[in-house]
């Protein structure tokens, strides 16, 4: 489904060029795929890039066949392409219902919302009119927006750390929703996270260091040498 070729990223820091990415090459097929790896590694700048937010220096990005390496967000949006961001992106004058309609793309039942509210864990009838601006909190954000994606039910849906700022009860119920979508989705998600229990459900795991790939393989290959590294890793007693 979806291919990197050689992708690079540069950047230019006070005039000097600063490589965030060099040569990174993979492929997503599985249902589940987690990116992980130490901080500043280069997993949030990589997601961006699949996503549409940046464009690499070089290489190439095949989705489904088809070069997207120069497509805008939008045009990736349309060939089904999701990105939930690390901090989740106000509305300010939209509801949660509206919210939620703009991302099916068409007018969806009040009984089809409240599930999809449901599936996240939040009680719909108090949330279906709220509006989406500061008064939510983080976690709430944060599950409203995998709502939207849930409605969209995009062929590839990613998410940047979606454990960020979220409580213990509520990531306990954010694992179900994931291993949900999982086994129903019919496309792949891809998932940044340094959360075991998120990588214990993946189908495959890829670990990006120093701004290259540094492994790939399943979790019985990858998850025993990250647990000797406990700053790449964080178990659940950790703080999300
Ligand atoms: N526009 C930019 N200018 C300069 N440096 C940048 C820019 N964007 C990203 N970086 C640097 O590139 C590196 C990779 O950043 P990135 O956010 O992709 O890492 P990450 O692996 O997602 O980290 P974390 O796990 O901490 O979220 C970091 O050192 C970051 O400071």
């Amino acid at each position: 489904m979806l291919e990197l070729k050689n992708i690079s990223y540069e950047v230019d820091d006070d005039n000097d060029n600063k490589e965030i990415l060099k040569n990174v090459n993979l492929t997503i097929d599985e249902h589940f795929v987690a990116i992980t790896g130490p901080n500043g590694g280069g997993k949030s700048t990589l997601a961006r890039i699949i996503a549409g937010i940046h464009t690499p220096t070089s290489g190439q990005i095949l989705f489904n066949g088809e070069d997207i390496t120069d497509l805008s967000i939008t045009e990736r949006a349309k060939r089904g392409i999701s990105f939930a961001f690390q901090q989740p992106v106000h509305f300010k004058g939209l509801t949660v219902k509206d919210l939620v309609n703009i991302a099916a793309g068409k007018p969806m039942s009040v009984s089809d919302i409240c599930d999809i509210l449901s599936e996240v864990g939040l009680c719909a009838r108090e949330y279906i009119d709220r509006e989406v601006n500061s008064s939510l909190s983080g976690g709430e954000l944060k599950r409203i927006e995998i709502a939207t994606i849930l409605a969209r039910g995009t062929q590839l849906s990613i998410f940047d750390e979606p454990e960020a700022g979220i409580d213990l009860w509520s990531f306990n119920s954010l694992i179900k929703v994931f291993e949900k979508m999982r086994d129903e989705i019919n496309g792949s998600i891809l998932i940044i996270s340094h959360q075991e229990r998120i990588l214990n459900i993946a189908d495959k795991i890829i670990v990006i260091a120093n701004g290259s790939v540094d492994s790939i393989g399943s979790k019985e290959e990858i998850m025993p040498r990250l647990m000797n590294q406990p700053s790449t890793c964080k178990t659940l007693t950790d703080k999300a």
